[in-house]
């Protein structure tokens, strides 16, 4: 759905973005990682045009963006800012209709899309449409900004540090909301963040830059177990622990043995894709009450010997 060919871009004498080329699928969310100043948030505004590159090519859906008018390719493209940038004198249901409005979508149908949205995106209408965006709190603002995005209902999504503003705790539950909304599950996504947990938890592909250039592009699984370079092995160092403990999920970690045990394959709530991470959330949970064939230590054990063998087999 989005080839980009040898994009680069200079501010200056300053290269921002170097011969940066990768392809994306139909549905797959690609982040874009880095310190800061690497160069991802021009790289992505060379997506829709907002930054014109000096040279290379962004192809959509086959066609090169540099030959579509920008204000026509931005409209069929969500855009969504750490600033999330909501319009103060509009409401929160007006935000939402601006770019339905442009396209000329029938009114009713646009009041029938912001409610929906809204209610999925927890901001029941009755209670937040008419509000302004300063009666919010960050993270509705933020969600604001996500339904506004999605409301023309484009093929892809560009998100520019949208969770960025908010404390870790918001944070991270916003992270899992946008992770699990349905709305989400077919669009392209490309996202930017220098937070390495989100990367690893939204990504299907991350692509890790340094100095404009990139240094990997890889699923998280493998910039985490081979590594490209020692840059993609340092960056990755302080969290190697935590990151596995997200990649690895049931299913690599209980694979021969489920296979024989008598009690049957990975007790539910789990399933064989429940990454170590959720499974030791659940179990620690006293609450959640989980009667499971596994404890913590066997689930540790068996987690260290599937890092062996994950380690092994990318040596091989
Ligand atoms: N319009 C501009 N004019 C001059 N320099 C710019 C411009 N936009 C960006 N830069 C420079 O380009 C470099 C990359 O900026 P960019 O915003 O793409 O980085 P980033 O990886 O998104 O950083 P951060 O994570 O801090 O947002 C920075 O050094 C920045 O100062």
């Amino acid at each position: 759905m989005i080839r980009v060919s040898h994009l680069s871009k200079r501010f200056g004498a300053h290269a921002v973005v170097q011969d940066v080329s990768f392809e994306l699928a139909a549905g797959e969310t690609l982040v874009l990682l880095g310190p800061s100043g690497c160069g991802k948030t021009t790289l992505l505004k060379m997506l829709n045009r907002l930054v014109e590159p000096d040279s290379g090519t962004v192809e959509i859906n086959g066609l090169n963006v540099f030959e579509q008018r920008p204000e026509t390719l931005r409209r069929g493209i969500g855009y969504v800012i750490q600033q999330v940038g909501l319009l103060p004198h509009y409401t929160v249901a007006e935000n939402v209709a601006v770019v339905p409005r442009l396209l000329g979508h029938a009114p009713a149908a646009i009041a029938a899309r912001t409610t929906a949205l809204l209610t999925r995106l927890h901001l029941p209408p009755e209670r937040y449409a008419a509000q302004l965006p300063h009666q919010l709190s960050g993270g509705q603002q933020q969600r604001v900004g996500l339904a506004r995005a999605l409301a023309a209902d484009p093929p892809i999504i560009l998100l520019d540090e949208p969770f960025g503003a908010l404390d870790p705790l918001t944070r991270a539950s916003i992270r899992r909301e946008f992770r699990e909304l349905e709305e989400l599950r077919s669009k392209t996504v490309v996202l930017v963040t220098h937070d390495v947990t989100e990367a690893f938890e939204l990504a299907d592909r991350i692509l890790l830059l340094d100095a404009g250039q990139v240094q990997q592009l890889g699923t998280p699984r493998e910039l985490l177990f081979q590594p490209a370079n020692d840059f993609v092995r340092r960056f990755f160092a302080a969290e190697r622990l935590a990151l596995q403990l997200r990649t690895l999920t049931l299913g690599d970690v209980f694979t021969e043995e489920a296979a024989t045990r008598s009690a049957g394959p990975i007790p539910l709530p789990f399933t064989t894709a429940t990454t170590v991470h959720d499974a030791l959330e659940t179990l620690t949970d006293s609450d959640a009450g989980a009667s499971t064939s596994f404890s913590v230590a066997e689930l540790m054990a068996a987690f260290g010997q599937a890092l062996q063998r994950e380690e092994e087999a990318w040596k091989r």
